[in-house]
C-alpha cells in the first residue's frame, strides 16, 4: 500500500478554491478533481465537496461580508471555501456522515486561508480583505445567521428553482429529499456473483472486522468509506462500487443465457456489468462518448466479464447506424438526465444545472426512447431508467411511453425511488432513481 502524504491545509484550501471557481464557471467537479495531484486528492475532494454542499450558505454570508463584489473569482472562491470550513459545526447534521471533513480550529482556518491566498498573485494582494471578512464572520456570526437563515436557499443549500420544483412534486417529502442529498452517500459495493456469493464476501468482511450491511440482492454497504485499493478483493474483481439503487436495474430484468441485450447509454458500465454477472447474454453496449465507453471495456475486463459476446460501440442512441438489424430481447435505456438523484455523490450538480436543462434532457430522452423502441423484439422488455428525482424525467416519461406506443405494456417496477432522510435513517441506503419496465406486445412488427 502506498503511503500518501497529506498536503498542508493551505495547499488543500487553495486547490479546493480553484475547484469551486471552476464549478462556478460551469465545469464539473469530477473533471476538475482529475487534475489534482494524487497526494492532495482526498483532502481537496472532501473540502471542495463540503463547499459545494453548502455553497448557498457561504455565498449568502459572503454577500453580507463584502461591501461590494469580490475583486476577482479566485478571491471569491477562497472566501467561500474559508467560510464553508468555518460553518462546519453549524451545518453538521450527523457526526458520522461528514466523512473526512475534519474540524479545524477557527484560527487555523483563517490562517490557512490567508496562506492559501498567498499562493497566487491574483489573491495575495487581497489577504487583508479575506482576513477582515473571515474575522468579522467569527465576531458577528450569530447576527449574520439570523439575517440569512430566513432564506430557504440557505436553510436547504439549493437554488430556489430546485427547492420549488421538489416542493411542488413531493409536497409531503420535499424537506427530507433535499436534506438527504446534502449528506454524503455511503460506499456501496456490488458483489460479483460470478466470483463469490454475497454471503461468502460478507463473511470475509466479518473476518476482517469491516462493519457492513447487506441490502438488496447483491449490495453491501460499508459503514465507513475506504479508498478503493483498501476494499478487500477489489483488485481481484470480486466486487465493484455501485449505489444500491443503481443495482436494482439488473434485478428487474428477466435475464437468461443466450438473450440479446442492448445497454443503450452504457458508460461507465455499472449496469452492463451487473447484467453480465447474472447470465451469459449477448451484450451490445453503446455510448455517445468514446472516452467513457473505453471505461466500460476496462470495467468489464477488471470484473472478468469481457468476452466475444460483448460488442461495444461509440454511437448515438437516437440513431440506428450502429445496429445490425437484429432485434433485441431486452433494451436497457439508462438515459442521460439532470442527475438530480445523485447530488449526494456529485454536489456540484446543484450549481451546474439550470431549470431549462430539464426540458432539454426530457426531449433527448424521448428521442432516444422513440428510436430504441423500434430495435426491441415483440415480446421483448424495455427498462427505462434515470438517476433523477424530477418527475419530468421519470413518471412523465413513463406515461409518455405508455401512451405513445400502442404496443407498450407497463409492468411492475419501483417507479420513483426517493432518497429520504428521516431521524431513524438520516442517510438513505440508495440514491434517487426512476425505473419503469415495459413489455412490447407479441404480434407487433419491428
Ligand atoms: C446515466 S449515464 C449511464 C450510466 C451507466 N448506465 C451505468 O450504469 O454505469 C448516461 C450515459 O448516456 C450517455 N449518452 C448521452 N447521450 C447519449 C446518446 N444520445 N446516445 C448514447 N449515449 C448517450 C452519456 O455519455 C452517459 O454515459
Amino acid at each position: 500500500m502506498n503511503t500518501v502524504v497529506s498536503p498542508t491545509l493551505s495547499v488543500a484550501i487553495f486547490a479546493a478554491a480553484q475547484a469551486v471557481k471552476s464549478v462556478l464557471a460551469g465545469q464539473s467537479l469530477t473533471e476538475v478533481l482529475t487534475t489534482v495531484p494524487k497526494e492532495q486528492k482526498a483532502v481537496v475532494q472532501s473540502i471542495s465537496f463540503y463547499s459545494m454542499r453548502h455553497l448557498m450558505s457561504a455565498q449568502a454570508l459572503a454577500q453580507q461580508l463584502l461591501s461590494k463584489k469580490a475583486p476577482n473569482t479566485l478571491v471569491h472562491a477562497l472566501l467561500l471555501v474559508g467560510l464553508s470550513l468555518l460553518i462546519v459545526p453549524r451545518k453538521r447534521i450527523h457526526e458520522d456522515f461528514t466523512q473526512g471533513i475534519p474540524f479545524y480550529q477557527d484560527f487555523t482556518i483563517v490562517d490557512e486561508t490567508l496562506k492559501a491566498a498567498q499562493r497566487h498573485k491574483k489573491s495575495a494582494s487581497f489577504k487583508g480583505l479575506l482576513n477582515a471578512c473571515l474575522r468579522r464572520y467569527l465576531r458577528e456570526q450569530d447576527k449574520l445567521w439570523e439575517i440569512i437563515d430566513q432564506q430557504e436557499t440557505v436553510q436547504f443549500d439549493y437554488p430556489q428553482w430546485w427547492i420549488d420544483l421538489i416542493k411542488k412534486s413531493y409536497p409531503q417529502e420535499w424537506k427530507a429529499i433535499l436534506r438527504a442529498a446534502n449528506i454524503p452517500g455511503p460506499l456501496t459495493l456490488r458483489v460479483n456473483r460470478r466470483k463469490i456469493t454475497r454471503e461468502a464476501y460478507s463473511a470475509e468482511l466479518n473476518r476482517l472486522a469491516i462493519a457492513h450491511q447487506c441490502v438488496g440482492e447483491d449490495a453491501i454497504i460499508l459503514e465507513k468509506a475506504v479508498p478503493v485499493d483498501q476494499i478487500p478483493f477489489f483488485q481481484q474483481g470480486y466486487c465493484a462500487v455501485q449505489d444500491a439503487g443503481a443495482q436494482i436495474a439488473a434485478s428487474l430484468l428477466p435475464l437468461r443465457d443466450g438473450l440479446r441485450v442492448l445497454d443503450a447509454c452504457a458508460a461507465p458500465g455499472g449496469k452492463t456489468a451487473a447484467v453480465l454477472e447474472r447470465a451469459n447474454i449477448d451484450m451490445t453496449a453503446i455510448d455517445i462518448e468514446e472516452k467513457r465507453l473505453a471505461r466500460v471495456a476496462e470495467n468489464l475486463k477488471h470484473l472478468g466479464l469481457y468476452s466475444d459476446k460483448v460488442s461495444l460501440y461509440t454511437a448515438d442512441a437516437t440513431t440506428q447506424s450502429w445496429w445490425n438489424g437484429e432485434p433485441f430481447d431486452i433494451v436497457m435505456a439508462d438515459v442521460p438526465c439532470t442527475a438530480s438523484g445523485i447530488v449526494r455523490r456529485h454536489p456540484d450538480i446543484k450549481w451546474l444545472r439550470k431549470e431549462s436543462d430539464i426540458a432539454k434532457t426530457a426531449r433527448l430522452q424521448r428521442e432516444i426512447v422513440r428510436n430504441l423502441w423500434s430495435v426491441l423484439k415483440p415480446g421483448g422488455y424495455f427498462l427505462y431508467i434515470t438517476c433523477s428525482v424530477f418527475p419530468q424525467e421519470g413518471q412523465e416519461q413513463a406515461t409518455f411511453i405508455e401512451k405513445h406506443f400502442s404496443d407498450a405494456i407497463r409492468l411492475e417496477a419501483p417507479g420513483q425511488l426517493l432518497p429520504l432522510a428521516t431521524d431513524q435513517q438520516p442517510r438513505p441506503w440508495h440514491d434517487g432513481f426512476f425505473y419503469a419496465l415495459f413489455r412490447k406486445a407479441e404480434g407487433t412488427h419491428v
